[in-house]
This record gives C-alpha cells, sequence and structure tokens, in this order.
C-alpha cells in the first residue's frame, strides 16, 4: 500500500479497545484525514443546501424533474460500469449489524451479499465503530471463527456471501475522532476505514471494495461519493474504477434523480435499491408541514399504494436503462418462534418478493437468515439460471412527479391504536439504541432507525396538525414508559423518553433523531491517544 508521510494529525478521542490498536493505525488515521481534508468542507455545503431546498419546498416552490439535467435523462447512450465479480448475481441480500455473530451468520445464511451495515441497523457507539471494522477484517482474513462460552461454534462455511459495507450517512459526525477540533464525518470514517484496511484484501480475494450509501438526497451527494472514491483509489494505488456502489433511493428528493445520481456514479455505480422504509420517512419529513400528506396508520401503508408503486416502478425502469442492478426493499416481518404467526410471516414476505421479482427487480433484501431461502425460492423462479434480467427495461412505464407524490391518495387521520404503537415501537427502539442495539425485532417486526423515524415523525406531524391532542400523546407516552418499566425495571426509559419527546415535541422537526441522541447519550469521549 502507498500512502505518503502523516500530514493530517486525527485525534482519537476514545478510550483505547481490545484490539482497537489494529484498526486505528497511523496510516490508516492518516488516510481518513486525507479523506477528511479533501471533502469535509463540501460535505458541510451539502447539508446546508439540503436545509435550503427543505425550506423552498416548505415555502411552496413543487417538487418536479430537475430542467437543468433533462440532457442526462433524454441522452439514451450512456450506462454504469459493468457487474463487478460477486456482484453479477444479487438475488438475495441479507442485511444486519457487523457484529461478530451476526457476521459469521450473514456470511454463512446463503445469500449472494450480505450488506455489513454501519447505518440504520447499527447504534454508532465507538465499539460497535470500531469492532464492526475488526469483525469485516477478520471475516475477510477468515480468522473470526469462535466458540462461546457455552460452546457453541461459530465458523465461516466455503460458500460466502459477497460483503457490501453501509457506511453512516452524510448527515452523521463521528465525534471520537477529530482533526483541528472538529469531528470528522462519520461516512468518511466508516468508509475509509474499510477502504484503507480491507481493499486490496478484497482484491486479492476476488472480489472488491463494494459500498451501499444511504439517504442521498440528490445528485450532488452523489458525486461527493464519487470524488471520495476516486481519491482513496488513488492514494491506495487501487485502479480506478474498482469501487462499487449502491445507492438507496431512499428519500423523495432523490427519487427525482435517479439517472442523475447514476450518471455521477456511472463509474463505480452498481445499481440503486429501493430503501423503501426510509422512503416512507422522507415523505413525511419532506411534506410534514403539509396537511394532505399525512399517512395513515405505519403498519396501513403498504408497498401496494399508488406513490409506492410509482417510486418502485420508476426504480426498475430507471436502473435497466442503464444497465444498473435495481435491488427491492426490506420486508417488514421477521419470524417468530409461534408457528402461526411465522407461517403469516413467511407467506408476507413471499408475497412482496413475488411483486418485486415479477415489476423486474433483480434481487431483494431480507433481514434474518430464515428469510433467505424464500426470498431465494421467488427470484429463483423468474431469473432461473440467468444472474439478473437486467433485459427488463421496462419500456412500459412512464412515472410522472404527480404519481410520485400522490400520498393524498391514500391520507388518513390516525388510529387510537396505530398512535399508541408508534409511542411504543420508538420509545423502545430507542431504550435498545440507547443500550448499543441498532436492530431489534418488536412484535414479529424488524425495527431499526429507518422504521422508527417513521414511527416518531408522524407522531410529529400528527401533533403538528392538531390531528392529535398534545396532552393525549403525554398520557401515552407515560403509560408506555410504565409499561416497559414494569416489563424490564432495568431499561433506561428515562433516557429513551427524552430522546423520544425531543424528537416528537419539538415546534421545528428533528430532520434525524440520531445526531442529537448521538452526542447526549453515545458518546463516551476519553484522554487523547494520538
Ligand atoms: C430499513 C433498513 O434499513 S433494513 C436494513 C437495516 N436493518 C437490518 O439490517 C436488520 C437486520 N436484522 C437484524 O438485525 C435481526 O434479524 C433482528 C435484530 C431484527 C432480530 O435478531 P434476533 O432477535 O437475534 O433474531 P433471532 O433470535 O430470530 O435470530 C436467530 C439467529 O439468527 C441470527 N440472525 C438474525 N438476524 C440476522 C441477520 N440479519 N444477519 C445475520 N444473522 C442474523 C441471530 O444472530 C441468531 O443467531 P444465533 O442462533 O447464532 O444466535
Ligand atoms: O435502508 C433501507 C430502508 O428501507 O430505509
Ligand atoms: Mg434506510
Amino acid at each position: 500500500m502507498t500512502t505518503t508521510a502523516t500530514t493530517h494529525r486525527v485525534r482519537v478521542l476514545a478510550a483505547p479497545g481490545a484490539r482497537h490498536d489494529e484498526i486505528l493505525t497511523p496510516e490508516a488515521l492518516d488516510f481518513v484525514g486525507r479523506l477528511h481534508a479533501a471533502f469535509a468542507h463540501r460535505r458541510l455545503d451539502l447539508l446546508k443546501e439540503r436545509r435550503r431546498r427543505k425550506d423552498r419546498l416548505v415555502s411552496g416552490t413543487p417538487l418536479d424533474f430537475s430542467v437543468a439535467t433533462a440532457a442526462v435523462r433524454a441522452d439514451p447512450d450512456w450506462r454504469v460500469a459493468p457487474p463487478a465479480p460477486g456482484l453479477e448475481d444479487r438475488r438475495v441480500e441479507i442485511t444486519g449489524p457487523p457484529d461478530r455473530r451476526m457476521t459469521v451468520d450473514a456470511l454463512n445464511s446463503g445469500a449472494t451479499a450480505w450488506m455489513a451495515d454501519f447505518a440504520d441497523a447499527t447504534a454508532p457507539t465507538w465499539n460497535n465503530v470500531i469492532d464492526g471494522q475488526l469483525n469485516l477484517l477478520d471475516a475477510i482474513e477468515r480468522r473470526i471463527d469462535f466458540t462461546t462460552p457455552e460452546g457453541r461454534e461459530y465458523r465461516l462455511g466455503q460458500d460466502l456471501a459477497t460483503i457490501v459495507v453501509r457506511p453512516r450517512g452524510w448527515h452523521l459526525p463521528e465525534e471520537h475522532l477529530e482533526i483541528d477540533g472538529r469531528p470528522v464525518p462519520a461516512s468518511l470514517v466508516d468508509f475509509g476505514l474499510y477502504f484503507f484496511h480491507c481493499a486490496q484484501r478484497q482484491l486479492d480475494a476476488g472480489h472488491g471494495p463494494y459500498f451501499y450509501l444511504p439517504k442521498l438526497e440528490n445528485a450532488g451527494e452523489a458525486r461527493l461519493w464519487n470524488d471520495v472514491f476516486v481519491l482513496a483509489q488513488a492514494l491506495l494505488g487501487i485502479p480506478r474504477g474498482t469501487v462499487r456502489a449502491t445507492v438507496l433511493i431512499e428519500t423523495v428528493t432523490a427519487a427525482f434523480e435517479m439517472e442523475e445520481i447514476l450518471h455521477a456514479l456511472r463509474e463505480h455505480s452498481a445499481g440503486l435499491n429501493a430503501g423503501r422504509r426510509d422512503y416512507l420517512f422522507s415523505i413525511i419529513k419532506t411534506f410534514g408541514h403539509r396537511t394532505d400528506f399525512q399517512l395513515p396508520d405505519r403498519a396501513r401503508v403498504t408497498m401496494t399504494a399508488p406513490f409506492l408503486r410509482a417510486y418502485t416502478e420508476l426504480l426498475v425502469r430507471t436502473c435497466h436503462r442503464r444497465g444498473a442492478h435495481a435491488i427491492g426493499g426490506m420486508a417488514a416481518r421477521v419470524p417468530s418462534r409461534d408457528p402461526e404467526a411465522d407461517a403469516a410471516a413467511l407467506a408476507q414476505v413471499r408475497l412482496d418478493k413475488e411483486r418485486e421479482a415479477e415489476d423486474g427487480f433483480d434481487g431483494s433484501w431480507v433481514a434474518h437468515p430464515a428469510l433467505v431461502p424464500v426470498c431465494r425460492e421467488v427470484f429463483d423462479a423468474v431469473l432461473g439460471d440467468r444472474p439478473h434480467q437486467l433485459d427488463r427495461t421496462r419500456e412500459d412505464v412512464a412515472v410522472t412527479a404527480a404519481e410520485l407524490l400522490s400520498v393524498r391518495r391514500i391520507s388518513a387521520p390516525p388510529t387510537a391504536a396505530g398512535v399508541r404503537a408508534n409511542v411504543a415501537v420508538s420509545l423502545r427502539y430507542f431504550e435498545a439504541w440507547l443500550r448499543g442495539h441498532g436492530a431489534v425485532a418488536l412484535h414479529g417486526l424488524m425495527e431499526d432507525a429507518a422504521t422508527a423515524e417513521i414511527a416518531r415523525v408522524q407522531l410529529w406531524q400528527w401533533l403538528r396538525h392538531r390531528t392529535i391532542d398534545r396532552d393525549d400523546l403525554l398520557t401515552v407516552i407515560g403509560e408506555e414508559c410504565d409499561a416497559l418499566t414494569a416489563e424490564r425495571p432495568h431499561a433506561l426509559v428515562a433516557e429513551a423518553r427524552a430522546v423520544l419527546e425531543r424528537a416528537v415535541l419539538e415546534r421545528e422537526l428533528p430532520a434525524f433523531f440520531t445526531p442529537d441522541a448521538y452526542s447526549r447519550h453515545l458518546v463516551r469521549r476519553a484522554e487523547v491517544q494520538s
């Protein structure tokens, strides 16, 4: 590896953890420092642009496809890079946090790829962040096998899923790493540490450094990622065009720039994913000020809603026109120990994956190893021996701005049960997150940062439009706190309640619950090490 002398001093503001020095080497920190020096300012400018755009939308500017980039959309000739080794066939992708057990389980799960998630499924404690990097390194080096104190063995098999890493989004800082008194963007930390330690190793193993990019709001943010890839490859002497990145279309503004996003990343693009949970969150967040954009109870919003159909149809059409994979989204259900509930969950997941495969998606996501076979079966039935269905160009699809925004067609007031469910889920999720768990199963559903955001932003919106009464909501919050305390006397109920109330009761909607909750509760700064 070729890095030049240290010029960008990164300070580590955390107590040293076991083996953390293997990740936080001076060379790796210097590499992250170089990315920071090159891109931190641009990230801040793009975050300011997010706020300006939001203000324009609130003041009535309509959301539409941009006239300025019409030529990119109209040009029939450009294509993204061809699929990279290990990413040709993506019919079933499992997702989850890179903790040690789940790393082994996910790689052995029979899925074609594993999205190792530092974003929605990981509570970004410093240990989770650095241990996750260690687990990825150990998995690639095939030295992750271990036995639990109870004697249960975890061993990597022969046929492993391709690793695709999802760094945290542009909105988050990593407060345990600092340069010139400023935190390093979390995206650059997660990307940079993985790329530094594993890019060449992945190439040597016949794959490459592959990424999922979360929560982008426009093509400018995709261009920033592309420039990060170009510099990272140059700094480490990795051939340009080796990186592959799949962008999650999970904000409503990004849905209007799918072509532009693929174009910005075209030499590194591996396609788009229908990040449907954050997409719903984004719809509510972006149009929270409008009374005609109030979705019904969270449980009643399904992928057959016209505005969601328009989004997934446009995604497949856009990807296949440009030679890019279209990857489906996360089914909410996870297996249960109750056989009846389990059968119902499997049936729901099957239906969801069948719709995606028939619509032209090339593969889809599952949240649990037990769901790998059903997703595989469904896509096998449609793909057969073909690795994908890029040849289905879906020229029958033409989606308008009005269709993407046709939320009012399903708009409905919440029920009392829907309000209570949102309080219960967000409270319990925040409590788990504060204890370092970024994904949990609650009432048969997978809950992570994106699904909890839907629950809390709905509460905010209903309150804002007086669809629910503030005192009634506070009563429900109090009752759910009491229920959680009764169930688990040592739960962090007061802290979770504080996170919930800050995220829901503020007049100005917090864009994400995570930055504030992270700074207040997860950051554990210690003496400077280097
Ligand atoms: C909206 C989005 O962003 S989706 C993407 C982000 N979200 C996610 O990735 C969530 C992924 N899923 C998960 O994290 C988990 O499935 C949870 C937390 C929901 C449930 O996990 P558990 O409560 O452990 O489920 P359960 O007890 O049924 O697990 C059985 C076994 O499967 C393993 N397992 C469950 N889910 C996964 C997974 N996603 N990856 C790898 N292994 C898994 C468990 O570790 C456990 O293994 P063990 O027998 O070796 O101990
Ligand atoms: O990241 C996925 C989503 O649905 O959100
Ligand atoms: Mg998401």
